[in-house]
């Protein structure tokens, strides 16, 4: 194994740096792994929401991705927002090719589809694509409303309709799901980590609790836990192991977001409150 493992984020970008790409970054460096991205669309967006999206042509987005997998041997992948449809084949197209079976990077996907200043970044028309998609992955980290979506059920309110809703996403797309509990209330925060059943078994479901911490300044904590869920994984960590690491720095991120000063409205996280 690589003593710094390489991982790739796909996604979109923030000019503010907390979310999309400029989270994954920072994630990356947070759990000392080496960083590179391939940007799906420039997002003109800051802490209080989206003005405009700029998507690349899809050859331009298959020559970024190229230009990596010809020359890095890479040893995971997150893949955030996809945006489109003609996106979403394109990666698809890409990944197939790339990597057949055998050796292929670990793949976290964050089914990215609001912000959490409430504007899509997903095309209403490719959902359908884009749950398609996710049978490539070995992770997928929906919230609430997107774990809603892909279990084509009413957002859940209570735990066990989240985890009820997991097991179903699960066993569905053959892909271990990480239901996060951001949107629900109450004093603490539970992540849980859902398996599909093989051979008509499912190994137990793992949980981390944290106390819930009482800040706005949550902006790009979905893209920062899907990032360092796929550092961890890149270097041998198994999503059970990874769970109380993400967990407890995502906590210690938050606690530490106010101490920063983005932005008007949602700002971002401090990645690094562990380290400075
Ligand atoms: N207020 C909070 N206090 C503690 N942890 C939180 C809080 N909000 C979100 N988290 C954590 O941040 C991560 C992202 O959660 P969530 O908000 O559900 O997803 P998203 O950012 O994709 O909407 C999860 O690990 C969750 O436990
Ligand atoms: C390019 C991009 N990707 C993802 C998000 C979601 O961010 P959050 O983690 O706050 O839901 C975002 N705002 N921008």
């Amino acid at each position: 194994m690589r003593q710094i493992p390489n991982i790739l984020s796909i996604a979109g970008t923030d000019p503010t740096g907390g979310a999309g790409i400029q989270a994954d970054l920072k994630s990356f460096a947070a759990f000392q792994g080496y960083g590179m991205c391939v940007v799906t669309a420039l997002v003109a967006q800051n802490t209080q929401g989206v003005r405009e999206i700029h998507v690349p042509p899809v050859d331009f987005l298959r020559a970024q991705l190229d230009a990596v997998s010809d020359d890095v041997a890479v040893d995971a992948v997150k893949i955030g927002m996809l945006g489109t449809v003609p996106i979403i084949n394109t990666v698809a197209q890409w990944w197939d090719s790339t990597y057949p079976q055998g050796q292929r990077p670990a793949l976290v996907v964050d089914p990215v589809m609001v912000a959490t200043s409430g504007d899509r970044l997903l095309d209403a028309e490719a959902e359908g694509a884009l749950i398609d998609f996710l049978h490539r992955a070995d992770l997928i980290t929906p919230n609430v409303p997107e774990l809603a979506l892909l279990a084509g059920a009413e957002p859940a309110a209570e735990e066990p309709d989240l985890l009820d809703q997991a097991q179903r996403v699960a066993d569905a797309h053959d892909v271990v799901v990480l239901s996060k509990g951001g949107h629900l209330t109450g004093a603490e925060v539970t992540d849980t980590l859902v398996f599909p059943k093989r051979d008509g078994q499912r190994p137990e479901p793992v949980s981390a609790v944290s106390p819930r911490v009482d800040t706005k300044n949550t902006h790009g904590t979905g893209c920062s836990v899907s990032a360092a869920f796929a550092t961890l994984a890149a270097g041998g960590y198994s999503w059970a192991e990874s769970l109380p690491l993400v967990k407890e720095w995502m906590t210690a991120a938050l606690g530490a977001a106010d101490e920063l000063e983005v932005g008007l409205g949602h700002g971002p996280i401090q990645h690094f409150a562990q380290l400075w």
